[in-house]
Order: structure tokens, then sequence, then C-alpha cells
């Protein structure tokens, strides 16, 4: 299966408020979008583009030497949907999947890829590897007085890379009405009525979005 890889990177990272894009902001002496391009290759993707912050090309480029670049938009819809084109559109080689990455989680480890891979080669159409919910869930208020508890054995905390059929994914960006914000690409295709199949995912794979999360970040990457 040719898959090829995209990974959102054009964020600014407000929660993390480093003075550098959260993309860039170094793990172990690498920028968090070196460690999730790596995760993509090792675990199968043929070629991977970046969608960037336009403004920082420069940085970027120089982080990721041979590395093909996008001009990200203002939100991860935006951005997913210009990096699309770019593997995807007139002109460009065969593909069979694509494969949607967050640099925000560069220590996810390429057996998750190679899990999403693998379930598309068996015929899904769509991908997201899945954790359970570990703490007791509750609905609140206005004033933050708790009105409810959710069950949550049927509840999941999605991951990325997400994969998807090519021409499902592009088909699905394509219906979705312009100023439509979904925080995932699996949200998009549920939006065109496709079943979204789950995998397991890894806890390593944990989104960077405050600085507690790069710390910790930073102890797994020393032991790994
Ligand atoms: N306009 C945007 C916004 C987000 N992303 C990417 O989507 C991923 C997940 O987003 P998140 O972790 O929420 O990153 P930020 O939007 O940068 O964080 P914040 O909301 O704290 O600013 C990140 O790898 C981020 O770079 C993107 O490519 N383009
Ligand atoms: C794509 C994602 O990482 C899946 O968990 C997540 O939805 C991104 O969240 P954001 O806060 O909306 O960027």
């Amino acid at each position: 299966m040719h898959a090829v890889g995209i990974v959102a990177a054009a964020g600014s990272g407000l929660r993390l408020g480093a003075d550098l894009p959260k993309a860039l902001v170094p793990l172990a002496g690498r920028p968090l979008v070196a460690w999730a391009v790596d995760t993509l290759r090792a675990g199968g993707a043929a070629e991977v583009v970046v969608a960037v912050p336009p403004e920082r090309r420069t940085e970027f480029a120089a982080a990721l030497p041979g590395v093909r670049l996008v001009d990200g938009g203002a939100t991860r819809t935006a951005s997913v949907r210009a990096a699309l084109a770019a593997v995807t559109g007139p002109g460009c080689p065969p593909v069979d999947a694509v494969l949607v990455h967050d640099a925000a989680r560069p220590l996810t480890p390429p057996d998750v890829v190679a899990r999403v891979l693998r379930a598309l080669a068996a015929g899904a159409r769509a991908v997201v590897p899945v954790l359970p919910v570990v703490d007791t869930t509750v609905v609140v208020d206005g004033q933050g007085i708790v009105t409810d508890a959710v069950p949550r054995a049927t509840l999941r905390r999605v991951q990325t890379p997400q994969g998807f059929d090519r021409r499902t994914l592009e088909d699905a960006y394509d219906a979705l009405p312009d100023g439509v914000e979904l925080t995932d690409d699996a949200a998009v295709v549920r939006a065109a009525g496709v079943p979204v199949q789950t995998v397991k995912g890894d806890e390593r794979a944990a989104k960077i979005t405050v600085a507690h999360d790069l710390a910790l970040a930073e102890l797994q990457a020393v032991r790994a």
C-alpha cells in the first residue's frame, strides 16, 4: 500500500506558551515536528508533507532538510486541507492511503502507524488509534456543579496518526463546507457518513498541549 503522511504543524501553541511555534519547540534537542516526521517514515509512510505557519517557513525548512513543506492555514482543518491538496492533487503520484499526524504527538511509536496501516490494508476506509478513558467523567453546569456522570465504558480518547483511504479523505474534505472547523480528520469523514474504525493507541502518543506535557515527554525521551 502506497501511503503518504501529512504532519499538521502550523499551530502556534498558545497553551504551551513557548516563544516559538509549538512544532519547533525542542524535545531532547530536536524539534517536535522532526520527531513526528520520523514516526511516520518509520511506520511506513513513503513520503511526508508538513503543513507549517507560512511566516515561519525558513525555520521549518532548516529543521526539516529535504522535507516538503506547504503553507498551513488558520485552523487545523485548513492546514490539513492544504496539505491534502498538495499530496493528492493533479500531477501527484498515485497514493492509496493518507496518514494525518500531529506534530504535537512527537513520541508516537511507529507501531501505532503500522497498526493503522494494517487496518487500512484490511479494507477499512478510516482508522483512528484510541485509548480508554480512565477517569470518572462528569457533566457540570454553569456554576461548576456536577449534574451527571457519563458512563465511560464506550468512551475513547482519540489520537493520531489517523489513516484514510485517499479517495475517502479527499471526498470528505471536498464535501465539508468552507468555514466548518472540526477537531480531527476522522470527524471530517464521519460528517460524510463514513464509518471510522478504531485500533489500539499508545500512551506515548500523548499530545503536548501544556508545559507539563512537554516536561513529561522530556523524561520519556531520555528513557527511550
Ligand atoms: N492552524 C493550525 C492549528 C493547529 N495545527 C496543528 O494541529 C495539531 C494539534 O493542535 P494543537 O495541539 O491544539 O496545537 P495548537 O493549535 O498549536 O495549540 P494551541 O491551541 O494551544 O494554540 C498541532 O500539531 C498543530 O500544529 C495546524 O496544523 N494548523
Ligand atoms: C487531532 C487530535 O489530536 C486528536 O486527538 C485533536 O483533536 C486535536 O485537538 P485540538 O485541540 O483541536 O487541536
